[in-house]
């Protein structure tokens, strides 16, 4: 049976309940996926851990999804997402690769010395905000640069960017400041590229809690054992703390409304000029480009909405390429085989 008590602390809402039927209620427990490795998950259920091996019959599971089990803790169904990150796999894959699931915030780190770089924040952004989870900006290494004022002022500028905190991310009153956004059974996610202060961030806000707690041991196929800790990490106040590596290299793919909801103010300017199909470079009556003149809005913002855009468009129709040639794929296969049949029958 359902139990609120347990599954509330690690993010159960509404949302989950609702999609129960009564009997679904009454038989299952729910669980939280905390780590996902090749052959197996491991779920929380507020009380045990538990081992679910992933069997071919099972969707695709990632870290923070809800599941419903079985008395005997057997995976029984995959709960509807709230939020979804996922990004074109790397490498030269052409697939979209589900990274987390259920995430509520996400800290979008950025360094105010040398590695600041408002394109690479609108990254970040329009990946946030294409998973529909709240985003809030932290520039970090405040207490390394002796002024961050224009820095600051810049990031304030963006539109669609709401909360901006600039944080010493060794300093634990300085990170206290994030508290409200770690309210027991949030799920918080840190966004970021190398060196941002990701780990460090998550030493302070963890403190003396050990990321290795919980670490759960899995054969490998040869046998060995190999330990692993949880991708999903509690913090001491009762929120939730998503650590995956996968959140480091991102390129966008089926993104276009986070990107749309990144560059609200240019979508907007483009939604309103002369040709529906204007592409904002020369056209007569494009907003955008009087916009541009006007010095409403900045060259540097335009062209890496532009980037964006074509980087999401070029993703997803290499994608879509590819899965209309595995289906063609599959059906020479089928035909073929079928034709062998036939001619075995004869
Ligand atoms: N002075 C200062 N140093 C910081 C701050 N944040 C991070 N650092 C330092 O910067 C270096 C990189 O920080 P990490 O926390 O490892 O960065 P990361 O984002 O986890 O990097 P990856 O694991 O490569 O993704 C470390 O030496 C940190 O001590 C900060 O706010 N102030
Ligand atoms: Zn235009």
């Amino acid at each position: 049976m359902i139990d609120y008590s347990l599954l509330t602390p690690l993010g159960w809402t509404p949302f989950f309940q609702q999609q129960l039927d009564f009997e679904q209620f009454e038989q299952n427990v729910g669980a939280r996926v905390i780590a996902q490795h090749r052959s197996q998950l491991i779920a929380f259920t507020g009380e045990d851990d538990v081992v679910i091996p992933i069997t071919p019959n099972m969707p695709a599971i990632v870290v923070g999804d809800w599941l419903l089990l079985d008395k005997d803790n057997h995976y029984v169904a995959l709960l509807e997402r709230q939020s979804s990150f996922a990004r074109k796999a790397p490498g030269s894959k052409l697939e979209k690769q589900h990274i987390a699931a259920n995430v509520n915030t996400a800290f979008v780190m950025m360094s105010l010395n040398n590695d600041f770089n408002l394109s690479r924040l609108e990254r970040f952004l329009a990946l946030g905000n294409e998973a529909h989870v709240d985003t809030v900006v932290l520039l970090t290494k405040a207490d390394l640069v002796s002024d961050y004022q224009q820095n600051l002022a810049s990031v304030h500028a963006l539109a669609s960017v709401e909360h901006v905190f600039v944080i010493n991310c060794l300093d634990s009153s300085d990170v206290e400041q994030l508290l409200p956004w770690l309210q027991p059974g949030n799920t918080a996610v840190l966004l970021g590229s190398s060196g941002v202060g990701k780990s460090t961030l998550t030493n302070t806000l963890t403190q003396s809690f050990s990321q290795k707690t919980g670490g759960i041991r899995e054969d490998d196929s040869k046998g060995r054992h190999t330990t692993t800790s949880r991708a999903l990490v509690k913090l001491p106040g009762g929120a939730w703390l998503l650590d995956t590596p996968g959140m480091r290299e991102i390129q966008l793919v089926d993104s276009q409304e986070g990107i749309e909801t990144t560059f609200a103010d240019i979508a907007r300017l483009a939604a309103s000029c002369k040709f529906v199909n204007c592409s904002h470079s020369n056209e007569p009556g494009c907003k955008v480009q009087q916009a541009l003149q006007d010095g409403e809005i900045d060259e540097r913002r335009l062209n890496n909405y532009f980037k964006l855009l074509r980087e999401e468009q070029r993703n997803s129709a290499t994608m879509a390429q590819k899965r209309a040639d595995d289906k063609a794929l599959g059906k020479y296969y089928k035909r073929t085989q079928q034709t062998a049949k036939k001619l075995k029958g004869r």
